[in-house]
């Protein structure tokens, strides 16, 4: 057969496909990389339909350059997720592609590894050998590495014995490839407490068909170890498993962790750090069903798995699933679409569910599975709020909290201060005449770093010197105000001079080998005190870490964000569930201006299912997601009057069809922090009763979106599902 006509999904920012023509097109080439004429020069994209007929005549269609055929097409599962993906999050299918795509496949050069990797296993022949030997050699070391360890990876045993020693070995059939489902081998699992066993029984009913469950486990409950279960029922089929974990929690540690157990299957880890050679090897190995696992961060949703046997979402509730900029989708959500499609099971798993799954769970969509006691700490730590009210702060810390620290020092165990800021203070002032470390660009303060000496903002990066004086008044007795991570680590360091302070903060772990480094050395036990931000708070398993302390906690706590209390909650059993989680009981102290807050009497008693219910509740009231879907369409402009007139022109031709629809299209407004790198924002909202609502009212918006033309200095953007409004 061949067709002629090629419809393209190209990298451009608009909602459209581009058809090209082509000779000696064959089904096959559906989902192949093709480098076509674009404009004045060339572009290359993914052949996603070979239509009939083009929508403009074939004479005009110009044809492509090349269509790469050394690397495999991406199968028609992936193209219908990717387009999916474009649909859901109102987004030019070319774009998603390109998110999607790593770079190497994208470029249309091959990429290297496309050879089998099988499981090698000792044969009989291989196994009198080993017992006959006189003379040893490396071919035999293989063969006693196979008996002792079991089977091993072709490319796994050529770096550790050299290629030569295994064609060797393989020439004289003392090894041959053994079943696929070998990979299974599990080595160094402990055995599973009663709870964790039941469990795994109810997730493993779940295997051959779609199933969303959401396992709810307190902090240290152990459910890392039953997934490890679950990943290896599904190796033992035949199948592969995807792993999601979130942004922060990927670390060396945990694929040690998981190749360490699994030491014959082949395990692909993805994430941002990677290489782009290393990220489309893994994704090629993926994709040739060559990978057993695949332990990644949110953009591995989008790994191809020809034998995908199972999904697990770890921390199924955290912020960094969902991606705030390009193609804003929620990794977590697609997993679940991804399920379905290939009906197999999905494990949400979380100590803190976010709402949205919670609810899905209390209404029956998703299966519960509970593990309510940890697997090695005998109890949760205790919690307590620190009332700080009538009590005057040593530099923003309670004695309470400093005595604490103390103990711990003695009894020689760590202890960490969490404080959600970093930088050494939030802003420099002028007490005489009120000037403030302002960022030119945003509606935002720089903050004071002292370790370079420099003013800086979090929002857009923009960097000043720190002023001698007052660049209005001349004072020269500028000051900080309030404290960040590093006043936090001098204030500790100075009460506790014999304790090693340690920060872990962003500016501490610019990269992910600076991020390791620290982990290691907290977990070699070389640091007493931890000063951290978020980035401290969840996944980490330091058996020695017995107490936490949680600084200025209250300013999530009346947020305008209706999510806020939600992650605030979930922060704090978080990074309480931190202390005690090896044999030493753990302590949690929180400073708060509102101990009687329903917040931290839920935290107090470990109570999610109420906080969750109070929550739910208020959501219910005010109808918000889950009860209702929503959408913001946003615009900036240099100007934010721009943003708003374009806003209200979108709106209006919102108005008919949100009648048809059933959905609510709000004013616009400004945003809340208005400007941000010299542009200023607006936003409007759009609330549905559920989502299939929202996605009609959507799709037939967007097309219209598309046809206003903007003024040139205005950008927009719709965002699905937000996850802060
Ligand atoms: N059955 C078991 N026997 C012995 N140790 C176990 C068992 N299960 C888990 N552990 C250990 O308990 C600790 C907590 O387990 P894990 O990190 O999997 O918990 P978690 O539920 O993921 O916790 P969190 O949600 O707080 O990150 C780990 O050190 C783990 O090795
Ligand atoms: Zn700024």
């Amino acid at each position: 057969m061949s067709a002629l006509v090629v419809r393209v999904a190209l990298p451009v920012p608009i909602p459209q496909v581009f058809d090209y023509t082509a000779e000696n097109i064959t089904p096959g080439d559906l989902g192949r990389c093709v480098r076509v004429p674009f404009g004045r020069g060339e572009k290359t994209g993914l052949i996603v339909a070979l239509p009939e007929d083009a929508d403009l005549p074939v004479e005009r269609l110009k044809p492509v350059i090349a269509i790469q055929r050394e690397a495999p097409a991406l199968p028609a599962d992936w193209l219908a997720m990717v387009e999916f993906t474009a649909r859901y999050y109102q987004h030019p299918l070319g774009e998603v592609v390109a998110m999607a795509l790593p770079p190497r496949l994208r470029k249309a050069d091959a990429v290297a590894g496309t050879e089998a990797d099988p499981l090698l296993e000792a044969t009989p022949e291989g196994r009198e050998a080993l017992h006959e030997a006189r003379r040893d050699s490396r071919a035999l070391a293989i063969l006693r590495r196979l008996a002792e360890q079991g089977p091993r990876r072709r490319s796994l045993l050529r770096e550790e014995e050299g290629a030569p020693a295994v064609a060797d070995a393989l020439k004289r059939g003392w090894v041959a490839p053994g079943a696929a489902a070998d990979a299974a081998l599990m080595d160094g699992a402990p055995e599973l407490t009663a709870e964790q066993q039941a469990a795994l029984e109810v997730l493993s009913e779940g295997f051959g068909c779609f199933r969303p469950f959401l396992l709810a486990g307190v902090t240290g409950s152990g459910k890392t170890e039953v997934y490890l279960r679950l990943v290896q029922q599904a190796i033992a089929q035949g199948r592969q498993a995807l792993i999601l974990v979130p942004e922060i929690a990927l670390t060396p540690q945990l694929e040690g962790r998981v190749a360490g157990r699994f030491p014959s299957a082949r395990v692909v880890s993805l994430h941002s750090g990677l290489a782009e050679g290393a990220r489309s090897q893994g994704f090629v190995q993926a994709m040739e069903g060559r990978a057993d696992i695949v332990l990644g961060t949110r953009l591995s949703v989008f790994t191809p798995l020809p034998r995908l046997g199972l999904i697990v979402v770890d921390e199924e509730h955290d912020a960094s699933y969902k991606q705030h900029e390009g193609v804003r989708y929620n990794a977590r959500d697609l997993a679940i679409w991804r399920a379905r499609q290939c009906a197999v099971p999905i494990v949400l798993g979380s100590a803190t569910p976010s709402l949205e799954s919670w609810h899905a769970a209390e209404t029956g969509r998703y299966r519960r599975v509970e593990l309510a006691s940890r697997a090695v700490a005998a109890t949760l730590p205790r919690v307590r709020p620190v009332d700080i009210r009538r009590e005057k702060l040593q530099h923003g810390v309670s004695e309470h909290l400093l005595r604490a620290i103390g103990r711990c020092l003695e009894r020689g165990e760590q202890s960490l201060v969490f404080l959600n800021r970093r930088g050494y203070a939030p802003v420099l002032s002028c007490p005489s005449c009120g000037w403030v470390s302002r960022c030119p660009h945003c509606t935002a303060n720089m903050v004071l770093h002292l370790t370079d000496r420099r003013l800086r903002c979090h929002h857009c990066s923009h960097e000043a010197t720190i002023p001698l004086a007052c660049p209005d008044c001349g004072d020269q007795d500028i000051q900080p105000f309030g404290r960040g991570t590093q006043r936090l680590e001098e204030t500790l360091a100075a009460r506790f001079p014999q304790a090693r302070v340690l920060r872990i903060d962003r500016d501490a772990a610019r990269t992910r080998a600076q991020w390791e480094a620290l982990l290691d050395q907290i977990g070699r036990g070389e640091a007493d005190i931890l000063v951290g931000t978020q980035m401290m708070a969840k996944g980490h398993d330091f058996p020695r870490l017995t107490f936490v302390g949680v600084l200025n906690a209250d300013s999530s706590l009346f947020a305008a964000d209706f999510r806020a209390p939600e992650r605030l909650f979930q922060q704090l059993m978080q990074v309480g569930g931190r202390a005690g989680r090896g044999e030493l009981p753990g302590e949690v102290m929180v400073q708060t201006q509102y101990p009687d807050h329903p917040l931290y009497k839920c935290l107090e008693a470990h109570d999610f299912v109420r906080y969750a219910a109070l929550q739910l509740e208020e959501r219910k009231q005010a109808r918000f997601p889950p009860f209702a879907a929503n959408a913001l369409l946003c615009a900036t402009a240099p100007e934010v009057a721009g943003a708003l007139a374009w806003l209200a022109e979108a709106r209006a031709a919102a108005l008919p069809l949100a009648q048809a629809f059933g959905v609510q299209v709000f004013d616009a407004v400004p945003m809340r922090m208005l400007r941000l790198a010299r542009r200023e924002r607006a936003q409007l909202l759009v609330e549905a009763p559920g989502r299939p609502a929202l996605q009609g009212f959507l799709g037939a918006w967007s097309r219209l979106l598309w046809s206003i033309r903007p003024p040139r200095d205005l950008r927009w953007h719709l965002d699905v599902d937000p996850a802060e409004v």
